[in-house]
């Protein structure tokens, strides 16, 4: 029944209750949310405005997740954001949370006709590109010459968007059942050549999307166009998280890591070890809210053994995850603006990928960070390989294979930050495989007796923060709404 009542809650109705609560409760209970990434802060923010006793345990010593800003080793004000770094404009729960906090926001600049690609040995404005694709010598049929990677991806799943856009209600879950088996490469490889799906893989940063479901791909896929406009949260993405601490800080226990729930009948006991001094913490509760990713939850035990289902403990177990690394580096001057480019990205098949240089300050004087590399899968296996000083020497070196020995004059300084290796995400963020949509999704959300289940996995819109928000909402709507 409740998952029908949440079904009900659609978007205007989420919208809402970010402006407004949930209903106040008429028996209130405590509540014990697990992580204070963004899922868990909107659902311990709407029940405790809602009457009920909540505790966060978070395992690290700040909120936000994989919401992580980092200012060090940094000069003054400036920050690389190792997580999250952008909203697209149609994310409205992410954009309403910014409008409650009063943060403000630039654009995000996604990508500029000046952002270089630098591909198959050849150096190019996307510009140039755009004008004449087979400047980049990718050896593709005569019929597939100078149409864009971009052209070419919408065009494969243009019949698709036309179906679906026909009746999305009803369509999505024919696509999604006829597709359920699908990966994004057999589309691909059904359409086009060899050469066009590497060009795709390579120019739009899908090819750790390729092994993916289509479904998925498929609902991702405002990202992987270039029309789609972005805003990040001035000074840092961390600030949003952070907003919610004049509420939520005397509810959360920082620094504990859970490593057993007790699923009882009339109560759950969770168990967590100081991160900082190592010693056990045991806490009661009513009812549990667990946030953290599926694959950092497959190492806390769970007690009794059969208050899991076998399909839940199946989809912890199996959902897929995608890891990710990033590497900063703070800059003398915006060297790259002196040539005329202005935010947006460098675009190459160097082990850097992908460069993205910053939105804000554009034209000011001054030192300024460069996310010198955002990777994905195995390209981020590569960078993980390394240790920080071998990852800002690699990330240079390619730089000046770009921009040229100037950015060894230039350099400062640097950082990274390796997402498969954070203890507290095991990855970036989750992706189905093919054919776990189907097999996975019913199973995600369904509590088990007195634990429940937020977090961007459980969501639809995997790996944003708009899908924690939806998540933190459900869960808070479905926990205020138990029989007494
Ligand atoms: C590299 C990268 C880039 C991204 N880019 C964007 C973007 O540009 N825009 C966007 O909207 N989204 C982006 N995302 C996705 C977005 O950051 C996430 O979807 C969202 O922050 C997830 O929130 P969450 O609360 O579900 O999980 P998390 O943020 O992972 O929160 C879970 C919390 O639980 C804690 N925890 C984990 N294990 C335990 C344990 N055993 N005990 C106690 N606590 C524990 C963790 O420390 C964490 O604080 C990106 C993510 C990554 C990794
Ligand atoms: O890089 C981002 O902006 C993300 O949100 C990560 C991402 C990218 C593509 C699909 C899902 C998440």
């Amino acid at each position: 029944m409740l998952n029908v009542s949440f079904q009900l809650l659609n978007q205007q109705h989420m919208l809402s209750i970010i402006r407004n609560g949930i209903k106040k409760t008429h028996s209130p209970k405590h509540i014990i949310v697990v992580g204070a990434g963004v899922a868990g802060l909107v659902t311990a923010s709407l029940l405790k405005d809602a009457g009920h006793k909540v505790t966060i345990l978070e395992a690290n010593n700040k909120v936000g997740g994989r919401v992580n800003t980092l200012r060090s080793p940094f000069s003054n004000e400036l920050f690389f954001n190792a997580g999250a770094m952008r909203i697209p404009n149609f994310h409205y729960l992410s954009l309403e949370y910014v409008k409650k906090f009063k943060l403000s926001t630039n654009l995000f600049i996604y990508q500029t006709p000046m952002d270089l690609l630098y591909v198959n040995g050849v150096k190019i404005r996307r510009g140039k590109f755009e004008r004449k694709p087979s400047l980049l010598n990718y050896p593709v049929n005569p019929n597939e010459r100078d149409k864009t990677a971009e052209y070419l991806m919408l065009l494969a799943l243009q019949p698709y968007f036309d179906f679906i856009k026909q009746d999305p209600e009803k369509n999505w879950p024919i696509v999604e059942k006829n597709n359920r088996k699908l990966s994004f490469r057999f589309l691909l490889n059904s359409v086009y050549s060899e050469s066009v799906v590497d060009m795709i893989g390579t120019l739009l940063n899908m090819e750790s999307f390729l092994g993916i479901s289509l479904n998925e791909v498929l609902r991702q896929m405002e990202f992987f166009k270039s029309t789609t406009c972005y805003y990040e949260i001035s000074g840092g993405m961390d600030r949003l998280p952070m907003a919610f601490l004049p509420q939520l800080n005397e509810n959360i226990k920082f620094n504990q890591k859970i490593i057993k729930i007790e699923n009882l009948n009339n109560s759950v006991n969770i168990q967590s070890i100081n991160q900082k001094n190592s010693k056990p913490f045991n806490i009661t509760g009513d009812l549990a809210i667990v946030t953290i990713p599926f694959s950092t939850l497959r190492f806390v035990k769970i007690e009794p053994y059969d208050s899991f289902s076998y399909h839940k403990r199946k989809a912890i177990r199996e959902l897929n995850y995608m890891t990710s690394t990033k590497i900063a580096i703070e800059f003398k001057s915006r060297f790259w603006e002196k040539e005329g480019q202005f935010g947006g990205k460098t675009v190459t098949d160097l082990p850097i990928r992908f460069t993205y240089f910053p939105s804000h300050g554009l034209g000011t004087k001054g030192n300024a960070i460069v996310l010198a590399s955002y990777t994905w899968e195995d390209d981020a296996l590569m960078w993980d390989s390394l240790d920080e000083g071998e990852r800002i020497q690699y990330a240079l070196m390619n730089l000046a294979e770009i921009y040229g020995n100037q950015v060894y004059f230039e350099f400062v300084t640097g950082a990274s930050f390796s997402w498969g290796q954070n203890s507290y995400s095991a990855g970036a963020f989750s992706a189905y495989n093919p054919g776990q949509k189907i097999e996975l999704y019913p199973y995600l959300t369904v509590p088990q007796g007195r634990v429940h289940f937020a977090g961007e996995h459980t969501s639809i819109t995997h790996g944003w923060i708009q899908g924690a928000i939806e998540s933190g909402i459900r869960v808070a709507y479905e926990v205020n709404n138990l029989p007494t």
